[in-house]
This record gives structure tokens, C-alpha cells and sequence, in this order.
């Protein structure tokens, strides 16, 4: 029997994929409109700024019971207003569905949020590791002044679900006010 190469590879330094099934979600300012407190800010914003991409592994379709994804997001350095650049965040659609997060490069904030509303944080550094049971909202932040590489594990049937925070936000908002990052 032959020993086959790998089909799939990771970058150890920033987590970016390549090989089969992979494919690549960008998300510009334009894509987040009443996401951030600021509006004003926002405004005056080039909507084409490019805030965060996502490459994923899929080997299964969207769905699939039993399934896995695999990804890495890129979030940009950059704030609206006073604050930082950030995920959409979401609850998984199938809701009890948990989902891994690891830091792989830069300075970041894992904000969770339960379905009564109720937010916490996490801080994310390369190395960290974040475990996101399931019926918690989670989005990711970039809190520094470089790029933030995130890896994620989730399940294929998981799905999305945006709307609940696209009303209503997490609750708490990760800002910087005189030089300290902050979460109000
Ligand atoms: O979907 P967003 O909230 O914009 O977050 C962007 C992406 O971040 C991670 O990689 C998640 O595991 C993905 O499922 C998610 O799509
Ligand atoms: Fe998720």
C-alpha cells in the first residue's frame, strides 16, 4: 500500500491553509453596517476596507452530521471610532454545537455571550486555547497593532446565526480609551 503526502497543509506560523477544499470568505467594512457603536466613524470609512478573511477546510458539505470544519481567520489591525476591528460573532444555528478556538499570531479578545445576554472575555495570544460550548456567541477582536491569526474547529451542521446580535450587539464592546483596552 502506498503511503500518501498529506493533502492539506497549515502554515505553523499564522495558520494559512492550503491544499483541497479550501476557499476564502472576505469581510469588508461595507459587510458590517450597524455593527459598530460609532456610526459616524463608520461613515467616514472606506466600505471597502477589507476587516477580516477567512479560509476554511471543508471536506464535508455545509450540514453534514458528524462533520468537522477547519479554519483560520485573519483579522486586520484597525478601529471604528475607539473601537477595535472585530467578527460579525454569532450563535451556531444547530445552537448547542460547540466549537474550538486557538491564537496562532497577534493580540486579540474572544468575547462569549449566553442567550440571556450576559458577556465575558477572554484574551488571545499565539499558543492560547479557547473552548466555545455550545449556545454561547462568540466573535473575536483585534486588540493590537498587528494582524490577528485565529484557528477555529466546528461542526459542519453547526451553521450560523447573525441576526440576534446584528439586533441587539453582545452586550460589551472592547475599546481603547486613553491607551488601555477596555470593555464596556
Ligand atoms: O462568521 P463570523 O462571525 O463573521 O466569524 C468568522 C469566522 O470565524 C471563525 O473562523 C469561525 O469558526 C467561522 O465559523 C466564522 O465564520
Ligand atoms: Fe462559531
Amino acid at each position: 500500500m502506498e503511503i500518501k503526502d498529506p493533502r492539506n497543509h497549515f502554515s505553523k506560523e499564522n495558520g494559512a491553509l492550503s491544499g483541497e477544499k479550501t476557499s476564502k470568505t472576505i469581510r469588508k467594512l461595507k459587510d458590517m453596517k450597524g455593527f459598530y457603536e460609532d456610526e459616524e466613524a463608520f461613515n467616514k470609512m472606506d466600505p471597502e476596507t477589507v476587516l477580516y478573511e477567512v479560509e476554511m477546510h471543508a471536506p464535508v458539505k455545509a450540514g453534514t452530521e458528524g462533520g468537522l470544519f477547519f479554519g483560520t481567520s485573519f483579522l486586520n489591525p484597525g478601529k471604528v471610532g475607539e473601537e477595535f476591528f472585530m467578527t460579525k460573532g454569532h450563535f451556531h444555528e444547530i445552537i448547542n454545537r460547540a466549537e474550538y478556538y486557538w491564537g496562532l499570531e497577534g493580540e486579540g479578545v474572544l468575547v462569549f455571550m449566553d442567550e440571556d445576554g450576559n458577556a465575558s472575555a477572554e484574551k488571545v495570544c499565539p499558543g492560547s486555547l479557547h473552548f466555545v460550548p455550545g449556545k454561547i456567541a462568540h466573535r473575536l477582536v483585534n486588540t493590537g497593532d498587528t494582524k490577528l491569526a485565529v484557528g477555529a474547529c466546528w461542526p459542519a451542521d453547526a451553521g450560523h446565526q447573525y441576526g440576534p446580535i446584528a439586533e441587539s450587539g453582545f452586550g460589551v464592546r472592547i475599546k481603547e480609551k486613553n491607551g488601555t483596552i477596555i470593555a464596556e
